[in-house]
């Protein structure tokens, strides 16, 4: 089942904090704010989780995610400056750009069928975000959205879809089992070496351009940044000891850049396709949402424009609220301590669940049914809730670093959308909902109509 619903469910038998067995790893589930709050704020007793080490290990193993304490600062200091709100908004334009493009494809379908349901939301939403990220970290165009590859997706989307599928597999496994399924799996072989030639040939393009240009490009641009952190002798740099290491090895940038490529596409497409779904759910939202643009219906808006969209701001924390695309995160204890709520007495290697979804579902915390997806809580009612009852991003140390990010381009994409178009619901059957988990939580069926206003 999915594992929101699993967590709720034992929560109202066992209380906030409860232990079980998930696949093959034992977790303690929290459930409380005030026990969230203090996970995440104490950083020297709650490391990074095992669980998530070890499985995304298999493929990420010398990759910010995996890393903790001086691998971490190292990898963090060259990573976390790419992501700053200043480098994010060069990307304005070409979000737009991209989501045109999508728009552009559904007009070529309503003009012929202006009933036709659109049944393939999710993936139109994953090859947008993966369009986008291409450009925004890679200043490369992979095409996902062009005419001519709306069927047939190029090589390197192919390749990723293969890698991220079979990866997926691998997390029910032991790992040891995992690790040689994968060396054993031919598809995946196949998908990596097709992708490791893509990112080694983004990168030379990069390492051809003149070093006035890099540090140029440095300033907006994640590939150059990452390419002017490439180590001059790896040789000598791998026989430091960790503090003394500086800058990343070209094999530790190409992980990176594939984590990224999977980290910066899921994530928002499936952020996208729960907007698409709910909006087709609740044309009252959508209506005030169009209301909120006014007489800027169909011009290019400024980034100030888009960011003074209140109602909106509210419409997408609900999204995020309602239905968090990652169920949690896990820590690790590094010595034995007490939760400060629940009392529960945790031991050295013990490993914590922080439930995302049972906190944005308890309704001791929310003044409005946290069952209803209603935005305008968060402009009355609820708008003084507990900081921790609805954190997708995480929290503490290890927090996501691609959410402001992820926000600025649901926010632009979210805008763009509602000035031209309108999703209706598809039918009771095609527009079901549910979920299916895969990296993250995607909604399972969506099937909804869009008319161009
Ligand atoms: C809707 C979009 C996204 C959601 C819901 C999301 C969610 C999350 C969550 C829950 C975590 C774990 C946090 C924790 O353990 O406290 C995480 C970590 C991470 N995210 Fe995101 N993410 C999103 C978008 C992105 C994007 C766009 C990128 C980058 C391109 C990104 C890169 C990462 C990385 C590298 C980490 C690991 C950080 C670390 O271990 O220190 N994410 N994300």
């Amino acid at each position: 089942g999915y594992i929101g619903d699993v967590s709720r469910q034992f929560q109202e038998k066992y209380g906030d904090t409860f232990q079980i067995w998930l696949g093959l790893a034992h977790l303690i589930f929290i459930c409380d704010p005030k026990d969230a709050q203090y996970v995440f704020s104490h950083r020297h007793i709650y490391e990074q989780g095992d669980m998530h080490i070890t499985q995304y290990g298999l493929v990420f193993n010398d990759t910010i995610i995996c890393n903790i304490g001086l691998q971490y600062k190292r990898h963090a200091a060259v990573i976390l400056p790419l992501f700053r709100r200043a480098k994010i908004l060069n990307n304005y334009d070409l979000i737009i750009d991209c989501t045109d493009k999508l728009l552009n494809q559904w007009r070529s379908i309503t003009d012929s069928d202006p009933n036709h349901i659109h049944l393939n939301i999710v993936d139109q939403c994953q090859n947008l975000s993966l369009a986008i990220f291409g450009f925004i970290g890679f200043d490369y165009d992979l095409q996902t959205l062009d005419e001519s590859n709306i069927n047939h997706t190029n090589k390197l989307t192919q390749a990723l879809n293969d890698f991220t599928e079979i990866f997926l597999r691998t997390l029910d496994l032991p790992n040891f089992i995992g690790r040689l399924y994968l060396k054993l799996n031919s598809r995946y072989r196949r998908a990596r070496i097709t992708i490791d030639e893509c990112l080694n040939q983004i990168m030379e393009q990069e390492q051809r351009k003149t070093p006035e240009e890099i540090a140029q490009r440095k300033r907006t641009s994640l590939i150059a940044s990452l390419v002017t952190s490439l180590q001059e002798d790896e040789k000598a740099e791998a026989a430091k000891p960790e503090q003394d290491k500086k800058g990343l090895s070209r094999q530790e940038v190409i992980h990176e850049l594939l984590l990224f490529l999977i980290a910066g596409s899921e994530t928002t497409g499936a952020v996208i396709a729960w907007f698409i779904y709910l909006m087709s759910k609740h044309p009252r939202v959508q209506a005030k949402i169009k209301a909120e643009l006014g007489e800027n219906k169909y011009d290019r808006l400024t980034v100030e424009q888009v960011e003074s969209l209140t109602y909106l701001d509210c419409v997408l924390r609900e999204v995020f609220r309602f239905l968090p695309p990652a169920p949690g995160a896990t820590r690790t204890l590094t010595v034995d301590d007490r939760l400060p709520e629940s009392g529960a007495q945790l031991h050295k290697g013990d490993e914590v669940f922080i439930s995302f979804y049972s906190l944005a579902r308890d309704k001791r915390y929310w003044k409005i049914d946290p069952d209803l997806f209603y935005p305008e809580r968060f402009q009355n009612e609820d708008k003084d809730h507990h900081p921790y009852v609805s954190i997708p991003f995480g929290g503490g140390h290890r927090q996501c670093i691609g959410q402001d990010l992820a926000r600025f381009e649901l926010k632009v994409i979210a805008t763009r959308l509602m000035q031209y178009v309108t999703f209706g619901d598809g039918g009771a059957e095609v527009n079901s909902g549910g979920y299916v988990q895969k990296l993250m939580t995607l909604p399972k069926h969506v099937g909804v109509t869009i008319t161009f206003d």
